[in-house]
């Protein structure tokens, strides 16, 4: 098994994590078949942080959270989140995914943002519930489709109405599996600058997993490196800043990550420049 990461920059908070993943095994079985998904990683994620799953297919991105988000038990290790320990699903932590149709097709766009606030008992009626929601869909600009079914949008809008439900909720982290990978290129791009955007606005605490090196520089604050299949962590880049993201220094960080996910060696170190 790898040797311990290495963090690159270090200027991790020291304030309580929201979020604190300690030595979490993930494992999947299978009959007599025991398929291991992560071995033994461990982050922490505070407030406001855009933190960042990268890395290859089939390292454990979604296993790990959805464990975070109470669906997967670790076999070894344990998540807490603002100190609780997590061994269920909760509306304190909000999922976007990758597939399109995560929205219920039979009720409209500001009826799904409603859903889950009214559900959760997150507000106190239905009235504060639509408040609420056509509050979020106006930030993630889609004010004037509020009253559409989801059939009438485009993939991008409705990622947008998972985003917007998400927020609505307000939890203590917003998880996102790979939420733009199906989109084409440029909406992909519009939608990570649209996410940089209300991030500005309201400083949510985000865990962000992608395995497109350049989403990963352009999104986070903080990237967590995995290493192949069982995922192991292998670095941790914190303090990263949006404006070194583009750019010639975008393109350097890029190439570091890139060799320092693919080194030959497990664990390998690799010299930061930054
Ligand atoms: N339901 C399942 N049953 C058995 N094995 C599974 C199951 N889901 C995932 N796995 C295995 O667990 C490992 C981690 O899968 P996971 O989907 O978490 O990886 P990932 O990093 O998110 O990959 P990708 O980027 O392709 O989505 C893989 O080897 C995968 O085959």
């Amino acid at each position: 098994m790898l040797s311990s990461p290495r963090v690159l920059v270090d200027d991790v908070a020291k304030a309580e994590p929201i979020l604190d993943i300690s030595d979490v095994t993930l494992q999947y079985t299978a009959g007599h078949l025991s398929i291991l998904a992560t071995y033994k990683v461990s982050a922490q994620v505070f407030e406001a942080d855009r933190f960042v799953l990268l890395g290859p297919s089939g390292c454990g991105k979604s296993t790990l959270l959805k464990a975070i988000g109470g669906f997967h038990k670790p076999s070894e290790g344990e998540i807490r989140l603002r100190g609780r320990k997590v061994s269920n699903p909760g509306p304190d932590r909000m999922m976007v995914f990758q597939e399109f149709d995560q929205l219920l097709p039979w009720k409209t766009v500001v009826q799904n943002v409603m859903f889950p606030l009214i559900e959760s008992g997150k507000v106190k009626n239905r009235k504060e519930a639509e408040q609420r929601a056509r509050h979020y869909l106006d930030k993630v600009n889609l004010t004037k489709f509020a009253d559409n079914y989801p059939h009438m949008l485009s993939g991008g809008m409705k990622q947008r109405v998972a985003i917007a439900r998400g927020m609505a909720m307000e939890p203590d982290i917003l998880l996102m599996d790979e939420p733009f990978a199906a989109l084409d290129a440029l909406t992909r791009v519009k939608m990570q600058d649209e996410l940089l955007e209300l991030w500005d606005d309201t400083h949510f605490t985000v865990l962000f997993v992608t395995h497109s090196i350049a989403e990963a520089v352009k999104i986070g604050n903080r990237i967590l490196l995995l290493s192949p299949h069982p995922g192991q962590v292998k670095a941790e880049l914190n303090g990263l800043c949006r404006e070194e993201a583009v750019g010639p220094k975008g393109r350097a960080l890029e190439q570091e990550i890139h060799d320092m996910l693919f080194a030959e060696k497990a664990g390998a170190e690799v010299q930061h420049h930054g």
